[in-house]
């Protein structure tokens, strides 16, 4: 896919949230698109719309008003079987407290989508293994979570997320849990996938030192895009200080 088309749109997105009689207006009138190849960073203070913005693109959530496209499938015209099937084939999803399953080794939980895919479990073990030596934990294959530590972790996670091969791949906050260190090498490790891969990567975080070694960077404020570098907006008008 070339980098200058189209994978997600969104035109003129609102999300409220109703807390009994009141209203919270997380997100207003956000317009962008991300191109196939896009690595954005969603930056903006706590409360500012960052987890509201990406529970819509990863459709675990849906706008109050306004739409969201996949190239040409408009989400809010598919049924819940569909967005389950759609999601599965095309998003990986990344969190800040990792979500890998205690039981499993670090292989497993990678295989773990494929097998749910009805690959069979040789092939998804290999293809699993394959991945965690990409993402540098060759030597750890059989260790458990809880044997692993927060940045090994999350490369685990970011290797289920990829194992599918998705279009695009979602983190919350990736490198909340990690010292700064440890959270510098998790986004060299995500761009470097997303060069190598073509993978379309879109992540929160509050950290500087991330935003700052981030091409392109949306920044949020009151449910507002206040700033957008290198992101492609619908509208000029919609960016109030950049
Ligand atoms: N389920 C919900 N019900 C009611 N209000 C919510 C809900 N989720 C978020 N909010 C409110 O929406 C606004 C945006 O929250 P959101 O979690 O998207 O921000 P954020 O930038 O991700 O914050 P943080 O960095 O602290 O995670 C906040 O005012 C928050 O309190």
């Amino acid at each position: 896919m070339s980098k200058s088309s189209t994978l997600i749109e969104l035109n003129s997105v609102y999300k409220t949230y109703f807390l009994g009689t009141q209203k919270v207006k997380a997100l207003k009138n956000i317009n962008f698109s991300i191109m196939h190849g896009d690595f954005i960073a969603i930056a903006g203070p706590s409360g500012s719309g960052k987890s509201s913005l990406l529970n819509l693109i990863s459709m675990i959530d849906e706008p109050t008003n306004g739409e969201i496209l996949y190239g040409d499938v408009k989400i809010k015209d598919l049924t819940d079987n569909q967005i389950t099937s759609f999601r599965n084939k095309k998003i990986g999803i990344v969190f800040q407290n990792y979500n890998l399953i205690p039981v499993l080794n670090a292989v497993e939980n990678v295989a773990f989508p494929l097998q749910i895919n009805k690959v069979s479990k040789k092939e998804s073990i290999e293809r699993a293994s394959n991945l965690l030596e990409e993402v540098g934990l060759g030597e750890h294959l059989n260790h458990r979570p809880n044997n692993l530590s927060g940045g090994q972790k999350q490369r685990v996670a970011i290797a289920r997320a990829l194992i599918t091969n998705p279009e695009i791949v979602i983190a919350d906050e990736p490198t909340a849990a990690l010292d700064s260190k440890t959270g510098m090498d998790i986004i060299n490790l995500m761009k470097h996938l997303n060069e190598t891969k073509k993978t379309t990567f879109i992540f929160s975080s509050h950290d500087p030192k991330v935003i700052d070694n981030v091409d392109s960077v949306i920044t949020l404020r009151d449910g507002e895009i206040i700033q957008a570098e290198n992101a492609v907006l619908k509208s000029k008008e919609e960016v109030i200080n950049s």
